[in-house]
């Protein structure tokens, strides 16, 4: 069926629609990696965006249960250039286009994601709608006026608090929209873990005696979540914490530093970070709109990792505190694996801090 992609700068890119017919509205967001659109169609964090690959072709290899970073698709549309029709892998379990069906996605194919992404990265991150139908500028307009980005958390976090075995470290995380593999990253370290609902008070949290906390990653804005911020503020000084991406904007944010909205934002598999600590490079998994902002952060956070492309703020760490986060993904999940050392930091970090405290480990 012939379907319109319409841009908040009056573009208008016609293709045909697939998934579920339905009209959507969202930000457009664009994504560069060449594989891993199942694990950024599930990545909570994309709640409210429209994601289009910028790597032309899509759905070859299908969809695997494995590969969830959450129950189902997240994103509010799906952009793509050419859609294969048969997959094809050993550990394909369904196609893509019935995946996005059976969760009522809407999804446009035929267009040239190129193209789409030179606009976004020329005027910045813009609304967009998919429809099947004629629209008049008035209608447009009124879509476009109608949508905001807010109260995103609240739709992914988890509604109940829940448990994860392990013989290891005691881990509470914060779920802000926490992606699968960033509690299996924990598990495989033998962790045990307890899930918070994203508006649980401090209190609950060290009642559940934790040996560290992990702030997740999740959708939005962090300046919208001044609640939570009040949380971490009363967990900074308590525990050893770790925040990833939504995590870490927001720990920076609770310890008085500020953030700002990208032109385009970061999403992809191969964002170069360097590690000012170690002078290491490494290449990492990115999805954020968001970012700390440059000379924002009090004398006791120092910044620990910088993009090589941007020279955005990467990671920051406290100077006295067992305290620090990062914005790329450590958990990779889709991207490369070379930054899960941060976990083992983590956990190294919560066992010093239990010796400290005159606890046995
Ligand atoms: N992956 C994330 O946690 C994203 C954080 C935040 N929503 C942003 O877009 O910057």
């Amino acid at each position: 069926m012939k379907a319109a992609l319409i841009l908040e700068n009056g573009a208008i890119f016609y293709g045909k629609g697939f998934g579920s017919i339905k009209e959507t509205v969202g930000e457009v967001v664009f994504n560069t990696g060449m594989t891993g659109y199942q694990e950024v169609l599930t990545d909570p964090s994309y709640t409210g965006q429209i994601v289009t690959m910028t790597y032309p072709l899509i759905g070859n290899y299908g969809i695997n249960l494995n590969d969830m970073e959450s129950s189902s698709p997240k994103v509010k549309g799906f952009i793509v250039k050419e859609k294969a029709n048969k997959p094809n892998h050993w550990a394909c379990e369904m196609e893509l286009e019935g995946f996005l069906k059976q969760h009522s996605i809407m999804a446009i194919e035929g267009i040239d994601t190129r193209a789409v992404t030179r606009i976004i990265r020329s005027y910045g991150t813009m609304k967009g709608i998919i429809t099947v139908r004629d629209l008049t500028p008035a209608q447009i307009k009124n879509k476009f006026n109608s949508f905001q980005n807010t109260n995103v958390v609240e739709q992914v976090t988890t509604k109940e608090i829940y448990n994860i075995p392990g013989n290891g470290q005691h881990i509470a995380v914060l779920d802000f929209g926490v992606k699968k593999s960033i509690l299996s990253t924990l598990t495989e370290r033998g962790c045990s873990i307890t899930v918070f609902p994203a508006f649980s008070k401090a209190e609950e949290i060290l009642n559940s005696n934790p040996d560290g906390i992990l702030l997740s990653n999740g959708p939005g804005d962090p300046k919208d979540l001044p609640e939570i911020l009040k949380t971490i503020k009363g967990l900074i000084g308590k525990k050893p914490i770790f925040g990833i991406c939504l995590g870490h904007q927001l720990l920076a944010l609770s310890l008085g530093g500020d953030t700002e909205k990208l032109k385009f934002g970061h999403r992809g598999c191969n964002h170069p970070v360097k590690n000012l600590l170690t002078n290491k490079i490494g290449i990492t998994s990115q999805n954020h709109g968001y970012v700390v902002k440059k000379d924002s952060l009090p004398p006791d956070v120092l910044v620990s990792h910088i993009n090589l492309n941007d020279q955005t703020i990467e990671g920051i760490r406290h100077k006295f505190l067992p305290i620090f986060s990062v914005q790329f993904h450590p958990e990779a999940s889709p991207g490369p694996q070379e930054n899960a050392y941060l976990f083992d930091q983590f956990i190294q970090m919560t066992k010093e801090w239990k010796k400290c405290q005159g606890i046995t480990a």
